[in-house]
């Protein structure tokens, strides 16, 4: 499905169209993979029920709730813990215009080291949605080894809906991962993409 960035407002303006929320909930680490090469940051995704990768989230009425309470009452359920999502976390919002009509609004969450270890425990502990919805919280390699492991080869799994571009713009906006990086992981990940076609 082919999405295009629209403005917040504008979304909320529209009429019969769905709105999606999901969040990249993230944190900074000292944390250093084989005590060598440094993290920087923890990133969430999940396992959903269907194999795809996405963000925690999910369908959300805004003539009922606002955006970011709508968003907050899925966390609840995927994660199974309370995790405020404020409206200065927007990020994003992009209208599709092929398929449903669907407006996927996308937010990211800054937190402590400690607050998203909880969350990932109360995901799997108390989280009603866990092993149905989802099978579980997984961390994104955000670092690139010999062979095109780590972010490559993770990019080159299969994402839900526009899941794929929502991480890797807020990755380069938050600069959790350099541009450079970014382009280099996608380059490999879309080698590594074809090659599995063959
Ligand atoms: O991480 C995501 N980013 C963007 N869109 C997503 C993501 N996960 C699911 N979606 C889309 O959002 C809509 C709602 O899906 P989801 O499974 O999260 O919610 P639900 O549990 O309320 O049905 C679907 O159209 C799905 O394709």
């Amino acid at each position: 499905m082919a999405y295009r960035e629209i403005a917040k407002e504008q979304a909320l303006s529209l009429v019969g169209h769905k709105h999606a929320c999901h969040v990249m909930l993230y944190a900074a680490t000292d944390a250093k993979l084989f005590g060598r090469i440094p993290l920087k940051h923890i990133v969430l995704m999940q396992m959903r029920f269907d194999g795809l990768l996405g963000f925690p989230g999910g369908l959300v009425n805004p003539s009922k709730e606002s955006l970011e309470s709508g968003l907050s009452r899925e966390l609840r359920e995927e994660l199974g813990m309370a995790i405020d999502v404020s409206p200065e976390d927007h990020f994003s919002s992009s209208l599709s215009h092929s398929g449903p009509k669907l407006v996927a609004h996308f937010f990211t969450k800054k937190m402590t080291e400690a607050e998203l270890r909880e969350a990932e425990a109360a995901a799997v502990t108390k989280a009603t949605d866990h092993g149905l919805e989802v099978m579980g919280m997984v961390r994104v390699p955000l670092f690139s080894m010999k062979n095109d492991g780590g972010f490559p080869s993770f990019l080159s799994h299969s994402f839900i809906s526009n899941s794929r571009s929502q991480l890797l713009s807020a990755l380069r906006v938050l600069e959790l991962v350099s541009q450079e990086d970014v382009e280099a992981a996608v380059g490999k990940a879309d080698k590594i993409r074809q090659t599995k076609a063959q």
